[in-house]
């Protein structure tokens, strides 16, 4: 039985070495280790400290400065995908603004946002959020190719990574004024594949567990917080768990966080290794963006799983 305060806490996985070992007896312990957590939780913090602390200090202080520039600018990130945009202003969440950069692992792409924030122009942005991304990328493709070794389907990473898109969301909660509401974002999963979160020192996310406890994440340097989204519940047919997750804000400093979100081009085929006497069918295969358009009609907000109403079997 574990005591109350290591029950209380997600579990926790070193991959800073995982990549160099590849193959190995403790690779393949790994890798259950990872599918192992995002059945039960649906996530789990990853320890890495591959990307340099340097690079995470830049990375703040570029959102900063992103989210010091006026509104009016904000608001000229849009985009024709939803939640891929600007959002920001609303009165059910006033603590909560966030920008989205699409394909934030392509150099031109990055750039071009930038020159929408920048007309002037800010290379020191555009190159600092491309190699976080770039690196943060790294991390999920290994996340992945981990759960597909622990299903047995070591092939699939490689479509994963010929197809996927990397959306960055950032992400900044203002301190609630007194008597003001705390919920920085209310409680939902991500419509994603995978999710890789990150946060400046001001702690707020709290996960959902299945016994529907809340978990605080408590950041500690190098920890991401690696999260199924309800494109990888669905893939997996069932099998990993995407969790519910929400920020708080009680304290009276702002809070900052990054995601990045992968999302696959076209559809996604859940592998017939997924299926068996004991996961009879439970999900067809999907189009990735067809569920988070999906989850934005009114059929889709009101599903309480959005893969289970959109691409449910039976
Ligand atoms: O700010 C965070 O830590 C969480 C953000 C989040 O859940 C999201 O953008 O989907
Ligand atoms: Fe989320």
């Amino acid at each position: 039985m574990g005591s109350l305060a290591q029950s209380s806490l997600l579990p926790v996985i070193d991959l800073s070495q995982a990549g160099s070992k590849l193959g190995t007896a403790s690779w393949a312990v790994a890798c259950e280790q990872v599918r192992s957590a995002l059945e039960e939780y649906g996530c789990f913090v990853a320890v890495y400290d591959r990307i340099a602390p340097q690079l995470m200090a830049e990375v703040y202080r570029a959102l900063e400065d992103l989210f010091d520039l006026p509104v009016e600018t904000k608001v000229q990130n849009v985009s024709k995908i939803p939640y891929h945009g600007y959002l920001g202003q609303k009165d059910y969440i006033p603590l909560h603004e966030s920008l989205g950069i699409e394909r934030s692992t392509v150099a031109e792409s990055v750039r071009s946002f930038t020159g929408l924030m920048w007309p002037e122009g800010n290379d020191h942005f555009s190159e600092t959020i491309s190699s976080y991304a770039r690196e943060v990328a790294e991390l999920e493709r290994l996340v992945v190719r981990m759960v597909c070794e622990g299903y047995g389907v070591g092939g699939y990473h490689e479509s994963h990574e010929a197809r996927v898109n990397y959306l960055m969301r950032v992400n900044r909660y203002r301190a609630p004024r007194e008597n003001e509401v705390t919920a920085g974002l209310l409680p939902h999963t991500d419509k994603s594949f995978i999710t890789v979160l990150n946060q400046n020192q001001v702690n707020g996310l709290e996960v959902k567990t299945k016994d529907g406890d809340w978990i605080e994440f408590q950041a500690f340097p190098s920890s991401f917080v690696v999260m199924v989204g309800d494109a990888a519940l669905a893939w997996s047919n069932g099998r990993m768990h995407s969790a519910r997750h929400r920020v708080t804000m009680t304290r009276d400093t702002p809070r900052y966080s990054v995601g990045i979100f992968s999302y696959h081009r076209g559809v996604v085929e859940v592998p017939e290794e997924m299926v068996d006497g004991d996961h009879p069918r439970r999900f067809n295969s999907f189009d990735h963006y067809g569920l988070l358009r999906f989850f934005t009609t009114p059929a889709g907000t009101a599903s309480p799983c959005t893969a289970t109403a959109y691409c449910g079997a039976g």
